[in-house]
């Protein structure tokens, strides 16, 4: 583990206490309701908060109850919810500014190649008044990672987007995730965001980590809050097979059989990650006869839990390796005589992989 720590701090009536064991690469979520702790422990891992306990980032020492480390000496990177660019500098020497700050021989990124990352070609010689909201969250991620930091620290840094520009942001943060090499946290309390980015996540309650692991494990655990929520979904890691020109469809594999989404066409092999709503997902015991089903895959009941809808199930379904959640009503439940180990078929509707 690159990044461990273990943090206590009290803030009126607020308590804080968390154990923290991060991956080496990847992004983890720091998920949870608002008030739970996500900025608090994310400040506590800049040392922007006083807590006690211990830190180690790639075995340096951060803070251990005899030495913290102050910020400023701190590799890492902080993007916060809104952009604090220099308004009165250019984009391009805004982000020379945290560029100049590193040694040369220090260095592991190179300035045109982050700027191209981020798609940010185009806007060097422009003041950050002249851009979007979306367009200064990307120049303020490149700044920070211009200053090459062993630690990708972002507190939402969507929260005070509108949809059109999350939707411009988000493929950016999705080509950063395959990019960098260095461990990320990401505060957030949008679910459909997280299913999109994490690959970990730590769940927060009430200043106590309630459970931490990969995502999709957490995700479809129904003895947590996440699986319950409205918007409710699993994750599906799938590659890419081929690309149907006629149909204008993309051929994914994911273990258990072969699905098709309406996507550009991608290169064979790659990796798509799939986030599927509960809700989206209908079980039938025999193979869809309708024409119109065109995502089908064989699946097995895992467990059958409550859900907080009156009237309705939550179904976990084991596809092949993989698990889908399907909230179901309880009288489909009930007609079909669901039990765990049953033998099923997982319909995804339509909306579901667009
Ligand atoms: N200086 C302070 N004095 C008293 N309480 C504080 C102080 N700072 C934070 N808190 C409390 O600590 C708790 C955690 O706050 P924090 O901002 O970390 O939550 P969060 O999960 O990030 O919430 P949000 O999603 O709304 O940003 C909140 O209940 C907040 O009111």
């Amino acid at each position: 583990m690159s990044v461990a720590g273990s943090f206590r701090l009290t803030r009126g009536s607020f308590v804080l206490e968390a154990e923290l064991k991060l991956p080496e690469r990847g992004v983890t979520a720091l998920f949870g309701r608002s008030g739970s702790g996500k900025t608090t422990l994310l400040r506590c891992l800049a040392g922007l908060e006083r807590s006690e306990g211990w830190l180690t980032v790639n075995g340096q020492r951060w803070q251990a109850p005899d030495h913290v480390l102050p910020v400023h000496r701190r590799p890492l990177g902080y993007v916060f919810q809104e952009a604090s660019l220099f308004p009165h500098l250019r984009v391009r020497d805004n982000l020379r500014y945290g560029y100049r700050r590193v040694e040369p021989s220090r260095r592991r990124v190179d300035f045109d190649e982050t700027v191209k990352l981020l798609g940010l070609e185009a806007l060097l010689e422009r003041h950050p008044q002249a851009l979007s909201g979306g367009q200064r969250q990307r120049v303020a991620i490149a700044r920070a990672l211009l200053a090459s930091p062993r630690l990708l620290l972002m507190d939402e840094p969507m929260a005070s987007l509108d949809a059109t520009s999350k939707a411009e942001i988000l493929p950016y943060l999705e080509r950063l995730h395959a990019y960098l090499e260095i461990p990320v946290v990401y505060v957030s309390h949008a679910l459909d965001e997280v299913t999109r980015l994490a690959d970990h996540m730590v769940l927060l309650e009430a200043g106590q980590v309630l459970a931490a692991g990969p995502l999709h494990e957490l995700l479809v655990r129904s003895d947590l809050p996440l699986s319950h929520a409205d918007n409710a979904a699993a994750v599906l890691e799938t590659r890419v097979e081929g690309y149907d020109a006629d149909r204008q469809l993309v051929a994914l594999t994911c273990g258990a059989g072969r699905l098709w989404v309406s996507r550009e066409a991608a290169s064979p092999g790659k990796r798509l990650r799939l986030s599927i709503r509960a809700s989206d997902v209908v079980i039938s015991l025999t193979p869809p006869q309708d024409a119109s089903v065109l995502n089908c895959l064989p699946a097995q009941v895992a467990e059958i839990s409550d859900d907080p809808h009156p009237g309705h199930l939550l179904v976990r379904l084991a596809v092949a390796e993989q698990m889908l959640l399907s909230r179901i009503p309880r009288e489909a439940s009930q007609r079909l005589a669901l039990h765990p180990g049953q033998q099923v078929y997982a319909q995804l509707r339509g909306k579901a992989l667009s």
